[in-house]
């Protein structure tokens, strides 16, 4: 008793394991982390909501984006490659704000119930995924320059929707998340 579930031989685990696990490396792990960016943007509406807060803080875009200069040019990453990723991710979260303030317009009892708090609780939490993303920037350098990296990006986004659940909108933020990932060398 207690012995019958033997461990699968290597190699013959059950084929969701790796088809639900979260990529932690390469091209697949920083559309994962874009599909986190854009569900926080869930947690960024609600804290902006009621509020006359604008989805849209220039100010904050301005500081995320130096912030990423900055520390891009001190890992040795491309300043220029990693800003139009940032620029990207931060299209991608307001366009799931507005879809998410059109839903909360349309179906009030959708509206979110807590109000998070944007600075002390919503930025860190999207700076953190920053840490992450520039560092997997750092580790793709030539992966993202290679031919092969559309394909690894659609695959990975697509398993990030289908791991991470995204619905139609956050889908439609992951799209626009990601399409400065891949350089084109020509
Ligand atoms: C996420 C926010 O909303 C917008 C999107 C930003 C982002 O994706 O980093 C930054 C500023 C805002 O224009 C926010 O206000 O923090």
């Amino acid at each position: 008793a207690g012995t019958s579930a033997a461990a699968p031989a290597p190699g013959q685990g059950p084929v969701t394991a790796s088809a639900t696990a979260p990529a932690t490396e390469g091209i697949p792990a920083i559309a994962g982390l874009s599909a986190e960016r854009v569900r926080l943007a869930d947690k960024v509406a609600a804290a902006k909501w009621g509020t006359d807060q604008p989805i849209d803080d220039p100010a904050r875009e301005r500081q995320v984006l130096a912030d990423v200069a900055e520390r891009s040019a001190g890992m040795g990453i491309d300043p220029a490659e990693a800003t139009a990723v940032f620029r990207d991710q931060i299209e991608a979260n307001k366009l799931v704000q507005r879809g998410l303030f059109a839903r909360w317009e349309a179906h009030p009892e959708e509206r979110p119930t807590e109000r998070p708090d944007l600075a002390k609780e919503v930025r860190p939490a999207l700076d953190r995924i920053t840490t992450g993303l520039l560092e997997r920037l750092k580790e793709t350098e030539d992966a993202r320059h290679a031919p092969s990296c559309a394909a690894r990006l659609v695959h990975g986004s697509a398993r990030a929707a289908l791991t991470q659940r995204l619905d139609a909108l956050h889908g439609a933020g992951l799209a626009r998340a990601v399409p400065s990932v891949c350089v084109r060398e020509y």
